[in-house]
């Protein structure tokens, strides 16, 4: 038996009744009983004897032994000894006895409590619990959580239906958008491999009259021997330089040439073909699009196939300076570090993408499927399609071509060609070592090495040692370039760099810059601007310095007014003032002594002379007209009016220079006083600018005559002046002179004139006459 709960009556086996009852159904039945069923038997005895005792009562009190209520009514609150010991019925109408609790554990009956019938409670069997159907000891519910008939739910019925009914309808609604899902899923996917064909052209859709197929020379050693037959040159009037390759070999087979054409307004590269239909399976559909959608600035981007029975081509956007190959053979353009590294790291990018990308391999990467925009960035284009170019039929190019196509091909690579018909990562990065090789030495592969394609090709396959690779110098140029080049063309692909590796060390050696061409160029331009605007600022000082220096020489040469009437472009036009005094000296003897001197000695003496001269005249309100040998002429009074001043400006000044006299020395002649002679005279005057080339302010009327000839007729060490200017003197005031006498003037006749002495509170010292020249020494003119 699994398990079983059972509850008995304590019965007192020991009592002498129960002894004496068990005896008599031993003799009654014959037999010996287990006291088990004696128990029973007692048990039973007790039952009918408490019956019998109700019964009694109620036939007693008239009842009928059909009345059972009546009879268990009798029975509440009795007791009387029976068989299985003392019956008390309590007032409930139960039995008060001992109970106890029994289970069978392992097959074995264990009493598990006792319930005490007087006292009330049960006493637990130490360790012993009850073990339920199954050998659990949490105890079953005594009915259902929510009863025998739902009663007990009552209140929660309503949330379990919602729940369960939410959950339903939760069920049903996801299965009903699963299958929308799945429905429009379909239906999306259909549309896309409608749309998927997008990129169909048709190859009406492609002008081609523009394309005059302008050939190209392929200079390569490669290339020459017997192909290259044609090649011609003709410009390209309606598209910026465009150039394609036209191969033909000997025999005179197909042609291979990038055709351009016209597509939807722009200029496309259309590569043809060689087949003459194309069937659109799944996976030709997979491959064009994978291409198609890669957006990549180093990625020259495809922009469609023509699959047109006898015109299938792929088109490509048109890169305008040709392939990397077109560009390193070509001698005319220069390329110098930045533009190599930059190439490098164009290419490098563009395959780092692509191997990323679901295409995952080039296949087929060469310096002519490296083509170059218009800004000197690298695309890489013509990416291997196998499924498309299936079964295309072989190149009409010599063998000598094919052989040269495959210089880039790795070695394990040339190995298993079928094994590897769309090409590996580490085949491609060997690729790009070949590539860097020619960027290195602007040759074509294996540049410098004059063997046929064919024999490379065999000696990169068999396994050489050292492998068998292109010769590049040690010293050949960019060193970071060559280390790249030596390492991803390894024999073991495994010891080839990834291109995110190449990147990187290319970013390195640039000090973690960008080698983009256009940054750089940018950069150059800034740096170019700068030093612009530098050489600007300098060109503008040293302009500024040279113009200061030109209006100085000019005010030198004109009086201030006049120079910058002139310098705004103003008309200077002649003027004639009412009054003005005009100073004359000369040096007496001057031309005697110039005789007994060198030129240069007469130079310095009449630089020192003069340096003294203006120095002194430009404390005073005049201005220095010229200097004719030894000729000294001043004026006062013009082109800025100062009233009568002007002849006191003059006097002033010319008692000023005389003082000068009394110190200066002739350097030559130390000991010689120096025979200075002045002539002045106060007048009208016309002045003006006269001449282009070298303007002069010139002063003109008889005044000038005049003042000269006070000059000429004045004698060494003396002020000669004019009675107007004398008569202006003595309006002024404060100057002394003194009457030399009546001269005859030429031109005036004669004339009353004046030697100027002094000037009130001149305190400098004036020459000694005694020292002045004899009459003889005079030239008087
Ligand atoms: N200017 C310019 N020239 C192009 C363009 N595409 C191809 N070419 C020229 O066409 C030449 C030959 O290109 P392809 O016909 O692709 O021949 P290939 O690159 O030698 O060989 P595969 O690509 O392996 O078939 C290149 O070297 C370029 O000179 C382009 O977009 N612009
Ligand atoms: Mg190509």
């Amino acid at each position: 038996m699994a398990s079983m709960l059972d509850i008995t009556v304590e019965v007192a086996t020991d009592d002498i009744m129960f002894e004496k009852f068990i005896n008599l159904i031993e003799n009654k039945t014959g037999e010996l009983h287990s006291r088990e069923v004696a128990i029973h038997a007692g048990l039973l005895h007790d039952a009918i004897y408490l019956y019998a005792m109700g019964l009694d009562t109620v036939l007693g009190h008239g009842g009928t032994v059909q009345n059972g209520s009546m009879i268990i009514d009798a029975l509440i609150n009795t007791s009387f000894s029976g068989m299985t010991g003392k019956v008390i019925i309590d007032t409930n109408g139960t039995r008060k006895a001992n109970y106890h609790l029994h289970n069978i554990q392992n097959s074995h009956y264990v009493t598990i409590a006792v319930s005490n019938g007087s006292m009330g409670g049960m006493s637990h069997y130490h360790g012993a619990d009850i073990v339920w159907p199954g050998g659990k000891l949490i105890t079953p519910l005594g009915r259902p959580v929510c009863g025998w008939k739902g009663e007990m739910c009552l209140g929660q019925d309503n949330s379990v239906t919602i729940i369960v009914t939410t959950v339903i309808l939760f069920c049903v609604l996801v299965a009903f958008f699963l299958t929308v899902s799945i429905k429009m899923y379909r239906k999306k996917q259909r549309q896309g491999r409608l749309s998927s064909m997008s990129w169909k052209i048709a190859f009406e859709s492609l002008n081609t009259s523009v394309d005059r197929r302008l050939h190209k020379t392929r200079s390569s050693r490669f290339m020459s021997r017997d192909t290259l037959k044609t090649v011609a040159m003709e410009s390209f009037p309606s598209l910026n330089i465009m150039r394609a390759s036209m191969e033909s070999d000997s025999s005179g087979g197909d042609q291979l040439f990038a055709k351009i054409a016209i597509y939807d307004g722009t200029a496309v590269a259309v590569k043809m073909v060689r087949k003459n239909y194309l069937a659109i399976t799944p996976e030709v559909v997979t491959e064009i699009n994978q291409i198609i959608h890669l957006k990549h600035n180093n990625i020259n981007p495809l922009m469609g196939a023509c699959v047109d029975p006898f015109k299938v081509c792929l088109v490509s956007e048109y890169c305008n300076r040709g392939s990397l190959q077109d560009v390193l053979e070509n001698d005319d353009i220069k390329l110098d570090r930045i533009f190599k590294l930059s190439f490098a790291h164009d290419i490098a990018r563009g395959m780092a993408y692509l191997h990323q990308s679901p295409v995952k391999t080039h296949g087929q990467l060469k310096s002519s499927n490296v083509l170059i925009d218009g800004h000197w960035v690298c695309k890489i284009t013509d990416i291997a399609m196998p499924k498309f170019r299936e079964g295309e039929r072989s190149s009409s190019r010599g063998q000598h071509a094919q052989f040269y196509s495959k210089l880039w091909t790795a070695p394990e690579l040339l190995r298993a060609p079928c094994e590897y018909a769309t090409g590996t990562p580490k085949g491609d990065v060997y690729s790009y070592a070949i590539i860097l090789q020619e960027i290195i030495l602007r040759t074509g592969p294996y540049g410098y090495i004059n063997e046929d394609p064919e024999d490379i090709i065999s000696r990169v396959k068999v396994l050489e040692h050292p492998p068998y690779r292109p010769k590049v110098p040690q010293d050949a140029g960019e060193e970071t370039l060559l280390d790249l080049m030596r390492i991803c063309w390894e024999e073991i692909p495994m010891f080839r760099p990834n291109f995110i590796n190449v990147v990187e060390t290319l970013r390195n050696a640039n000090n973690g810059k960008t080698t983009n061409l256009v940054d750089q160029m940018i950069h150059m331009m800034e740096k170019y601007a700068d030093h612009l605007e530098d050489l600007v600022n300098e060109r503008t000082k040293r302009l500024e310095e040279e113009q200061q220096r030109t209006d100085e020489l000019l005010c030198r040469m004109l009086p201030k007014s006049i120079a910058s009437d002139l310098k705004m472009g103003k008309r200077v036009v002649p003027e004639t003032f009412e009054c003005v005094t005009i100073f004359f000296s000369d040096i007496v003897g001057f031309t005697v002594l110039s005789s007994e001197s060198t030129a240069m000695e007469v130079v310095d003496f009449l630089n020192d002379l003069y340096i003294s001269f203006d120095t002194i005249i430009e404390n005073y309100d005049v201005y220095k007209v010229e200097t004719i040998g030894d000729a000294y002429m001043v004026v006062s009074g013009l082109p800025v009016k100062n009233g009568k001043r002007h002849a006191g400006e003059v006097c002033t000044m010319a008692l000023d220079l005389l003082s000068c006299v009394t110190t200066f020395r002739i350097r030559h002649r130390p000991h010689k006083q120096l025979q200075l002679r002045i002539g002045i005279h106060s007048g009208p005057v016309a002045a003006g600018v006269v001449g282009l080339k070298m303007p002069r302010f010139c002063l003109f009327g008889d005044t000038v005559n005049y003042a000269s000839r006070m000059e000429s007729c004045g004698l060494a060490l003396r002020i000669h002046i004019s009675p107007e200017c004398k008569c202006i003197l003595d309006e002024l005031g404060g100057f002394s002179t003194k009457c030399r006498g009546d001269i005859s003037v030429k031109g005036k006749g004669t004339i009353r004139t004046y030697f100027l002495l002094t000037k009130e509170g001149f305190d400098k010292p004036l020459p000694d006459l005694r020292l002045a020249a004899s009459l003889e020494e005079h030239e008087f003119k």
